[in-house]
């Protein structure tokens, strides 16, 4: 691991002198080289699949873990998209004079190194290594370990693209182990060689990260997600829009886990969405409230509290928008949050007072996702509030410095 480290600061120096059209260069380079390697990336990602069902992984979990054919070139095509993205790095982001003639201006700058820790999901090590490329960061990956034999696949097209656009593979490197020792020394720094630590994934990880991390850290943590239906909700929306969030997708960390519905209107209301969700395998944990509206198993204050990413969604009836927001602040993980409502009074006070890192009026909250957001790709969804909040791109992976030109001056 400390090899890997002094590698990534070459690497980061590489990248950071190459200029943009070779980091494009290397992107599309890995593009063609994923689509080459497809057989390659299947027979892995297959190898991985067959191990995950003998450990005995949920389905959702193992639905994330699939590769196919249109998943593959899903992924190149992905990459086609971060490599059409403007340079971040060299930006002139503000510009001035002062009185004595001194010009200063602030300009983006890459970070250095950054270290991703994230789930098993193989487009991650694509979309990660991608983004770090196009932005000018060299990249330590650590995938989750049921998808190393894909990430390892996946990797070796990147160097491909590397040796293509004559850069070193020290610009990307994956850690070739399972072994959680690696993340312990991520987390410790490896002897400042880390710039910023990317942690992506629930409970166990967050426990770690707080208690041993020795290096900047931007958390991308669990999404414990509420759509709120106010009073004013259009009860086609409301049914569409919460089926939508809790069950598009119900491993994805942008999921609704729990739906807060007021009062006034659960009784017409809540039937509606009750059955629509039931109808597509959905389970329904309620206070007694929504009992006593639909039949469903009694809630206990660990659900209001639990990221399922499973087809569950807790159910509570409120006493209105501050009841709404009090709840959201107690229980919330500061991820995404959603208002159905036809009163624009309504949905500004709860987009104003919901601090979460995406709050949405009248959409699901599935649409958490770089992607959705037109950032090309994402590293994942910031729930921190340093550096970056929300989804992050090659944009949210750059800093600044400032350049300052002058004529002689000296300060008196
Ligand atoms: N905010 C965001 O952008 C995103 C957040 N997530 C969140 O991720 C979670 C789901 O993914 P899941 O796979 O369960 O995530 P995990 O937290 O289990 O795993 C994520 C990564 O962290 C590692 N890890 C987990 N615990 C430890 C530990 N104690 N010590 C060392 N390494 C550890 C895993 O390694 P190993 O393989 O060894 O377990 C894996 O590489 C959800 O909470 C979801 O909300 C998911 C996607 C995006
Ligand atoms: N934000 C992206 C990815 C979410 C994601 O990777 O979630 P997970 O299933 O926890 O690995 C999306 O909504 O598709």
């Amino acid at each position: 691991m400390f090899a890997m480290a002094d590698k990534a600061k070459q690497g980061a120096e590489a990248l950071r002198l190459a200029g943009p059209e070779v980091r494009t260069q290397a992107i599309l380079e890995s593009a063609k080289a994923i689509r080459a390697r497809e057989a390659e990336i299947l027979a892995a990602n297959q190898a991985d699949q067959a191990a995950a069902r003998d450990k005995g992984l949920t389905d959702a979990m193992i639905e994330r873990l699939i590769l196919n054919p249109a998943r593959v070139e899903a992924m190149a095509k992905g990459l086609e998209e971060v490599a059409a993205l403007p340079d971040p790095v060299g930006r002139e982001l503000a510009r001035w004079s002062r009185p004595n003639g001194l010009d200063i201006a602030r300009v983006s700058t890459p970070i250095g190194v950054i270290a991703i820790i994230y789930e098993s999901r193989p487009n991650v090590t694509a979309d990660a290594a991608a983004l770090c490329i196009r932005s000018s960061n060299a990249a330590i990956l650590r995938t989750g370990s049921e998808a190393l034999n894909s990430a390892l696949a996946i990797y070796a097209a990147f160097e491909d693209g590397f040796r293509a656009a004559g850069l070193p593979d020290s610009c990307v490197q994956l850690v070739p182990t399972s072994d959680r020792d690696a993340v312990g020394l991520i987390l410790g720094g490896l002897g400042g060689a880390i710039n910023l630590i990317i942690p992506r994934g629930g409970k166990s990880l967050v426990a770690r990260v707080q208690a041993e991390a020795r290096a900047p850290v931007l958390a991308h943590l669990e999404g414990l997600n509420h759509t709120y239906v106010h009073a004013s909700a259009d009860p086609e929306k409301a049914v569409a829009v919460t089926v939508n969030a809790k069950m598009r997708r119900v491993s994805v960390c942008g999921a609704t886990e729990t739906l807060l519905i007021d009062r006034a209107v659960a009784n017409d209301l809540l039937p509606k969405i009750a059955e629509a969700l039931v109808a597509k395998g959905c389970e329904l944990r309620g206070d007694e409230a929504a009992q006593a509206i639909f039949a469903m198993t009694a809630a206990t204050e660990d659900d209001w509290k639990t990221e399922y990413l499973l087809p569950i969604l807790a159910v509570k009836v409120v006493d209105g928008l501050d009841d709404a927001i009090a709840h959201i602040k107690t229980y919330g993980s500061g991820h995404t949050e959603a208002i159905i409502t036809e009163d624009a009074k309504a949905a500004e006070t709860f987009l104003n007072e919901v601090d979460s890192a995406i709050v949405i009026w009248n959409a699901s909250t599935q649409y958490a996702d770089g992607g959705e957001f037109g950032l090309g790709a994402e590293i994942g969804i910031s729930t921190d509030r340093l550096h970056a909040r929300g989804p992050v791109g090659a944009e949210q992976l750059t800093t600044f410095k400032y350049v300052v030109r002058g004529e002689g001056q000296t300060r008196p």
